[in-house]
């Protein structure tokens, strides 16, 4: 429910526009969406350090971190799930006026999920990021072997197997994983940035 009696906004003088001049960069979020297995943390993480190294000021949010502390009362049902994007949306959305570029890493299956992310940041600020990697890729590289306890039955409603991941329709980028390597991924990727005059 939402609660925002006797509430008043307070402005900064210090505006989103300050920090992005003084940083000389602006600050989307980049929102890697895909299967379990399928890349998004691992290349988040390489992009956040060849940013870094170029002196642009950048944080990664990721699904298994941020449940391990903010989101540590969610659960896997939709409803759960549907908390955990809007939450990080919220904090995307704090990252986003900070100055920061934000490069988040969640599986986030659900398509309105991910819109409503897109609708709270301004036009431009939310680039959507398809970590394209088919369920037989993701489950040959099952790197915490969580496809293994899914087809044991192990866990219930594991994204891809027993709970759905609907593809984002309209992404400003697919990095596929299957045809290209982490560096190429990375490279595709600033290139996008760079192009789009982002950084
Ligand atoms: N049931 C089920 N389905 C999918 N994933 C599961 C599940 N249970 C645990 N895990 C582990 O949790 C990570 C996904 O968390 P996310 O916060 O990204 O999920 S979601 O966006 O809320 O759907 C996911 O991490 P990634 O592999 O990095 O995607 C898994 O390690
Ligand atoms: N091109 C690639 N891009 C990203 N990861 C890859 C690629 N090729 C193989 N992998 C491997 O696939 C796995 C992806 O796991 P991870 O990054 O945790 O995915 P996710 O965060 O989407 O669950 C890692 O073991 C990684 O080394």
């Amino acid at each position: 429910m939402t609660q925002t009696n006797n509430i008043v906004w307070h402005d900064s003088v210090v505006a989103k526009q300050d920090r992005v001049q003084q940083n000389n960069h602006q600050s989307p979020v980049l929102w890697f969406t895909g299967l379990s297995g399928s890349g998004k943390s691992t290349i988040t993480v390489e992009l956040e350090k060849a940013l870094f190294e170029k002196g642009i000021r950048s944080y990664r949010l990721d699904g298994d971190n941020i449940r391990h502390g903010l989101n540590n009362n969610l659960g896997f049902s939709p409803e759960d799930r549907k908390e955990n994007i809007r939450r990080i949306g919220e904090v995307a959305k704090l990252l986003n006026d900070a100055g920061l570029i934000t490069l988040t890493a969640f599986i986030s299956p659900y398509r309105e999920d991910r819109d409503n992310v897109r609708n709270l940041l301004a036009n431009g600020d939310f680039i959507e990021v398809y970590v394209k990697c088919s369920l037989e890729g993701c489950e040959a590289r099952d790197p915490k072997g969580l496809y293994q306890k899914a087809r044991a039955g192990e866990i219930k409603g594991f994204t891809g197997i027993d709970a759905p991941y609907e593809e984002p329709e309209k992404p400003e980028l697919v990095i596929d994983t299957e045809d290209n390597s982490v560096e190429e991924a990375v490279a595709e990727i600033l290139d996008f940035l760079k192009d789009q005059q982002y950084i």
